[in-house]
């Protein structure tokens, strides 16, 4: 096909884009890693030890498949999403205010903002920060990645995104998932992450207090039960709140305990290492939404508080 009779959507396709991944931790630098290897300009923001290191030596990717340094750019400063074309947003989202502020002097106009966080409002959240011509679309992160320690990612399954629409998603779309990372546009994203929301309101706060992985936990008696009556609640509050949940929640919620006996939630994980927990915007979120909208929610709110108490526990130890 020669240039004239291509379509500027298809040349675009083509392409190498300008990424920057605001907050370098697992899941940033696990998609950020794979974008460089496919030929896109990639600058990754973080904290020092790490930023450190991937200058240093580039950044370790390893997965099932390969075990690779990739050579890219990495800053500590916000202000090196500058040119960037797609910012991939990764901090937590009890992060995501600050982060914003800290972005919105330095974006270039019309760089999209994708949001690759759990929880379901962090979009508005960040497009309430932003300026109003800035377009942010959240995206739905189905993976599982860990970091090995600064300058190292692993990776232990899946990887696909599924994105909000906005002026830039098709073209993007098509350039993440030619790069390997399957990526799906969906007008129903908000019900997407209300489904992954169940299931972390189902399963991370359970995991975390009793530092159990899913396998063990599903095996104490009550627990199922627990479980049902959690997801009832947020299933409540999510109709009363209009929103689709697609597919089948029920299974979805039964599958994990099958699907990954091992696992320990990231709350378990963010309170085992001492960091603050994303609790209040997962079960947190249901129990606001309950309240403004006059469905009780007092299962996860009593997972909420407790979180919130074992935190702080683990701050004072
Ligand atoms: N890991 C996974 O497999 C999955 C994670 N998710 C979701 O994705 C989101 C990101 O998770 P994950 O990557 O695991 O989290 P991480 O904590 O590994 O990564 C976030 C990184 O951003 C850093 N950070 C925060 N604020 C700033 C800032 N202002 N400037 C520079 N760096 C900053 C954090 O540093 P510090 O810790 O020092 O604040 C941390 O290193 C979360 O919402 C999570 O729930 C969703 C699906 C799977
Ligand atoms: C799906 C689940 C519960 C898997 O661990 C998760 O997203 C989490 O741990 O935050």
């Amino acid at each position: 096909m020669t240039e004239s009779t291509t379509s500027p959507a298809a040349r675009s396709a083509t392409l190498p884009l300008r990424f920057a991944v605001m907050g370098a931790g697992a899941v940033g630098c696990y998609f950020g890693a794979l974008l460089a290897r496919a030929g896109h300009a990639v600058t990754l923001i973080g904290r020092p030890a790490h930023v450190l290191a991937v200058r240093d030596n580039g950044l370790r990717l390893q997965t099932a498949a390969m075990d690779v340094q990739v050579p890219l750019a990495a800053s500590t400063e916000a202000s090196a999403v500058e040119g960037a074309d797609v910012v991939l947003f990764c901090v937590k989202s009890s992060d995501s205010e600050d982060a914003a502020q800290q972005i919105r002097p330095h974006l270039a106009p019309g760089a999209l903002v994708l949001t690759l966080q759990n929880g379901v409002d962090n979009d508005e959240r960040v497009r309430a920060v932003l300026d109003a011509s800035t377009p942010v679309a959240a995206a739905v992160v189905y993976v599982a990645t860990a970091m090995g320690g600064p300058g190292h990612v692993v990776h232990h399954g899946r990887g696909e995104l599924v994105i909000a629409p906005s002026p830039r998603s098709d073209e993007v779309a098509r350039q993440l998932t030619a790069a390997g990372i399957p990526t799906q546009v969906s007008d129903n994203v908000r019900g997407a992450l209300w489904a992954k929301l169940v299931l972390n309101s189902a399963y991370n706060a359970l995991s975390a207090l009793s530092q159990q992985p899913y396998g063990p936990l599903v095996q104490v008696p009550g627990v199922t039960q627990v479980i049902a009556d959690i997801v009832a609640e947020c299933l409540a509050v999510a109709a009363a709140d209009g929103v689709t949940i697609p597919g089948d929640v029920q299974a979805a919620v039964r599958g994990i305990a099958s699907t990954m006996p091992g696992q320990y939630s990231s709350t378990a994980q963010d309170l085992a290492r001492g960091k603050p927990t994303e609790i209040d915007h997962l079960n947190g979120y249901v129990v606001n939404r309950g309240a403004a909208l006059g469905v009780p929610t007092p299962l996860n709110h009593a997972l909420q508080v407790l979180v919130k108490l074992a935190e702080m526990k683990r701050a004072t130890d």
